[in-house]
């Protein structure tokens, strides 16, 4: 299946980064489907974004730890790949509450990947951060700076689903990535300019992001489906 002959679930998809995401795939002629569970977010951000785009989104309050909820969405929609914004993302409230941000990025991710795998879907784009750096050998950081030494559970977790989608990407016996599959660690800097939509137009199967700036993509718009850019 391409990826424009289904949807492409926005895990994270009402929050502020996963809402300009929405924007920028619909114009480039996606359909989006948004999972998110308004911890940190309303739908709000969805209805404006269908009132700009004039397209319709379907939304779902789910949380990723509700693994049942997470099929049910997949039963229903033709996924063809997702963008996994959904996340805890407050560095300090993170060392405060460690457990819970364990469970809600960690277990949630794993049962998404789990749920991808048994619907047959291969495409991510994982939302990282540049916490997964550390304290920095040398700035400013760059797509070969070493990752792990992170100072905060936060950090922890983004570092950990990037070591589990290498994994993934290595174990293809276990998770059958395609061989044309591109692996993109840590595009730290690159996303300023190339958009999700570049990453899905270009046939990534396994991205990971590291660090967002998605939102000044926006005055970039024209980028989305020139892979040259
Ligand atoms: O378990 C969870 C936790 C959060 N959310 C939602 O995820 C969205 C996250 O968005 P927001 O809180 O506005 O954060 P952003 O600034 O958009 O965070 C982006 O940028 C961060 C790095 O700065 C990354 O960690 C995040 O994954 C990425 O979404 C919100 O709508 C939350 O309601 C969930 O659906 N499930």
């Amino acid at each position: 299946m391409s990826l424009r002959d289904g949807c492409i679930l926005v895990t994270g998809g009402a929050g502020y980064v996963g809402s300009h995401a929405l924007v920028e795939l619909l114009e480039a002629g996606y359909s989006v489907v948004v999972l998110d569970n308004l911890s940190n977010s309303t739908f709000g951000s969805v209805t404006r974004v269908q009132e700009m785009t004039g397209k319709s989104i379907p939304t779902y309050n789910c949380d990723l730890c509700d693994k049942k909820g997470v099929e049910d969405i997949f039963s229903k929609h033709k996924i063809s790949g997702v963008i996994h914004f959904a996340s805890l993302k407050a560095v300090g409230m993170s060392v405060e509450i460690p457990l819970i941000y364990y469970r809600q990025n960690l277990i949630g991710t794993i049962n998404l990947l789990d749920v991808m795998k048994e619907h047959g879907v291969y495409n991510l784009i994982f939302s990282s951060s540049a916490t997964v750096y550390g304290d920095p050998k040398y700035l400013p950081y760059d797509e070969k700076h070493p990752t792990g030494g992170c100072t905060n559970p936060y950090g922890r977790t983004k570092h950990f689903i990037e070591c589990i989608l290498r994994d993934l990407y290595a174990t293809d016996k276990v998770c059958p990535l395609s061989n044309y599959a591109v692996f993109v660690p840590q595009q730290t800097f690159v996303f300023t300019a190339k958009t999700p939509c570049h990453y899905l137009d270009s046939g990534s199967l396994l991205s990971i992001i590291t660090d967002l700036c998605i939102v000044d993509s926006m005055s970039s718009a024209p980028a989305i489906n020139n892979p040259s850019n």
